[in-house]
């Protein structure tokens, strides 16, 4: 999807009802991604990560705009040949519980499937929202044995996540390691 293949939806006659539209991230978002994100990453629900690695990852990102304001983003981080991870999935307090997270994890998801990943893993703190989607709960690691050493060779702080590593630890008390089979 580039930006001329936005997914829009027709404003409505409501003046109540936003104009919505989902999008892939430009360069010049990562300013307001970042501030979106702040609050979360000082609860600790979101990884802090310097801005080199949010525009390293930028093609990774959707967005949502409601009327033109950021409401929430979210990305996909594919990890292997069956196998992406959901990253960074926020929605600005004020635009919270009315769908912009559903619709950002369902286009994450769409696009999973379209790039051929059969299985996606979160690590989260918000359960009850990713197991409306779909994702469970597991134990222990989702990749056998031959794949988790490859994936040991990645520099990528996420994949290092993923896997449980005792270094990133501190980073992911407390979450919950999820997986849905597409
Ligand atoms: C893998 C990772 O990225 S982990 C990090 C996850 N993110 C965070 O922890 C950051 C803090 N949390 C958030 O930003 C948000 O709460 C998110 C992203 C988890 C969810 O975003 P929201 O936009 O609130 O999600 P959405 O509105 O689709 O669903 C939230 C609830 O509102 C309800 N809801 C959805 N649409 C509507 C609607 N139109 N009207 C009323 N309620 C609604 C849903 O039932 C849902 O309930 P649930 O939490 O039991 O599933």
């Amino acid at each position: 999807m580039d930006d001329t293949q936005a997914t829009t939806r027709p404003t409505p006659a409501s003046p109540e009802q936003p104009h919505i539209v989902v999008r892939r991230a430009r360069a010049a978002d990562v300013r307001r991604i970042r501030e979106l994100l702040q609050p979360y990453v000082d609860r600790r629900a979101i990884v802090p990560k310097p801005a080199v690695a949010y525009y390293e990852s930028l093609q990774e990102f959707r967005l949502v705009e409601l009327d033109g304001r950021l409401a929430g983003c979210g990305a996909l981080h594919v990890m292997w040949d069956d196998v992406a991870e959901v990253r960074t999935l926020a929605v600005a307090e004020e635009a919270k519980g009315h769908g912009v997270g559903g619709l950002l994890l369902q286009t994450l998801l769409d696009e999973a499937r379209e790039i051929g990943v059969r299985r996606v893993f979160c690590l989260t703190f918000e359960v009850r929202f990713f197991g409306r989607h779909g994702f469970h709960e597991i134990e222990g690691q989702a990749v056998e044995p031959t794949v988790y050493a490859e994936l040991l060779q990645s520099y990528d702080e996420g994949v290092a996540e993923f896997l449980d590593l005792d270094r990133v630890k501190p980073n992911t008390l407390g979450n919950t390691r999820m997986l849905i089979d597409l």
